[in-house]
């Protein structure tokens, strides 16, 4: 009998649905191989009340995660992508990306199509700087208002009436079976998606051969390909969560087209790019884009939030 494959997961339901789809996937895969879910509590999970930006950022969701997988307790994670971060800690890393859902924004009402259809003075929940960023510079006559909790918690909040609209993840609300709440997907044009959105990434040990070979017939390659180019934009600007920061691939054949953006939270700046290229070069476009967004304007945004020179 080979040992069981142990995932380490949030238990958050999107977490938890996440970590179920591996199992699903690795147990089809490989016909008698048992696999095992280890839930676990993170930081991030005990502050629910406070915006992420201000209580150190995404990490916070990982961290006791990576000890489990590093103390041997647990030998993979499974992340939304855009909420990993870019550093991992040694031995670690991040060995398989599997095939993107819906990279789109969300429009979620219960009054209203779309957001055109939004009246001057309406109220939008959103948390994500990304979003609020974009939401305030195409529609200044919006009322911006933070939003946290798990998609449950917000979609509670919404029917409650404390908002007439919010923004979500296209993905998560498919993946819960909540797709019938989008009432619209927000093109890219409106809200350029977020580094990552909508994939599903797995880490585990580096040097576990047994693991990284079962893990192999899970991993998506245009999904990698898009995802590795978004990251390296992100790494090139040093991103955080502490600014609003989009970028969003896309793939026709071996071509990538891969679009930027970095603001100021209140949306009185926005610096826009794009890049095409072979998709062989993700990461160099990826880089190339960061660097081109840093010369059109988002170096002085970004060295301002940072408070450090870039
Ligand atoms: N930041 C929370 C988060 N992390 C991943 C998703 C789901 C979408 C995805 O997998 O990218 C969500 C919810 C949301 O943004 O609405």
């Amino acid at each position: 009998m080979s040992q069981p494959v142990r995932i380490a997961t949030r238990q958050s339901p999107l977490a938890l649905w996440q970590a179920e789809y591996v199992k699903a996937a690795l147990e089809a895969a490989h016909p008698g191989l048992v696999v095992e879910l280890v839930p676990m509590v993170t930081k991030g999970d005990k502050i629910l009340d406070t915006p992420l930006a201000k209580v150190g950022g995404k990490g916070l969701f990982v961290k006791e995660l990576e000890v489990a997988m590093l103390e041997g307790r647990a030998d993979i994670a499974v992340h939304s992508m855009k909420d990993v971060p870019v550093d991992f800690p040694e031995g670690l890393g991040l060995v398989t990306i599997c095939e993107r859902e819906d990279p789109l924004d969300a429009f979620v009402s219960n009054h209203y199509p779309n957001l055109e259809a939004l009246p001057a003075g309406a109220v939008v929940g959103t948390s994500s700087l990304r979003r609020q960023c974009q939401l305030r510079a195409r529609r200044p006559d919006l009322v911006v208002k933070d939003l946290r909790g798990n998609v449950n918690t917000r979609l509670a909040k919404l029917d409650d009436g404390q908002y007439d609209a919010i923004i979500l993840a296209c993905a998560g609300l498919k993946r819960l079976g909540m797709g019938h709440r989008i009432k619209s997907a927000l093109s890219a044009e409106q809200s350029l998606p977020a580094v990552g959105q909508g994939a599903v990434g797995i880490e585990a040990r580096l040097n576990d051969q047994r693991i990284l070979a079962l893990l192999a017939p899970l991993g998506h390659e245009a999904t990698r390909i898009r995802v590795a180019a978004e990251r390296a934009m992100n790494s090139r600007l040093e991103g955080g969560c502490q600014v609003p920061i989009g970028s969003f691939a896309l793939l026709d054949g071996d071509q990538l087209w891969l679009r930027g953006l970095v603001g100021q939270p209140d949306g009185s700046a926005i610096v826009e790019g794009e890049v095409r290229g072979p998709a062989s070069q993700a990461e160099q476009l990826g880089q190339q884009l960061g660097q081109q967004l840093l010369d059109a304007g988002a170096k002085a945004i970004l060295e301002a939030v940072y408070g450090r020179r870039l």
